[in-house]
């Protein structure tokens, strides 16, 4: 499933602002993220650093538990955009899509983007093939 060009556009320029709010005083690697869910509801994300450098959030965890820190549940999420200042368009860490393949379906868009105006688009599913979960 494709996304509908208005909404791509929407959710990367919401992806966009979030980044610019990005804490990363360290690594100096911003990164933003937007969620949509399927109701419409946008849940904006950015990196957030620590000194103690293993606490360091990326952008698209901070998005999702934004959006489950106000009441959503797996099965809510329709897309998800992430941008960076890179060369290519952004690859999400493994933490993120191991908490991507949690809460979100396998079928669910993922658009990377950079400023330059690249954009790629993937699944949940696409990014973590095989992924670990409880199911029993
Ligand atoms: O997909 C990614 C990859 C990295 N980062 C953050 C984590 C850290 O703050 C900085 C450098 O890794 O970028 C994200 O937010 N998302
Ligand atoms: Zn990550």
């Amino acid at each position: 499933m494709s996304l509908p060009r208005e909404t791509s556009e929407d959710l990367l320029a919401l992806a966009r602002e979030a980044r610019d709010r990005a804490y990363a005083p360290y690594s100096k690697f911003k990164v933003g993220a937007a969620l949509l869910t399927r109701d419409g509801r946008p849940f904006q994300g950015c990196n957030v650093e620590n000194a103690a450098y293993g606490l360091c959030n990326c952008a698209e965890r901070t998005a999702l538990f934004n959006a489950v820190a106000a009441g959503c549940q797996p099965g809510d999420f329709a897309a998800l955009a992430v941008i960076t200042d890179t060369d290519g368009v952004a690859s999400p860490c493994g933490a993120c899509r191991q908490v991507m393949v949690e809460l979100c379906d396998a079928q669910m868009p993922v658009l990377l983007a950079n400023l330059r105006g690249d954009i790629s688009e993937t699944t949940v599913g696409a990014l973590l093939p095989g992924a670990f979960t409880l199911n029993r």
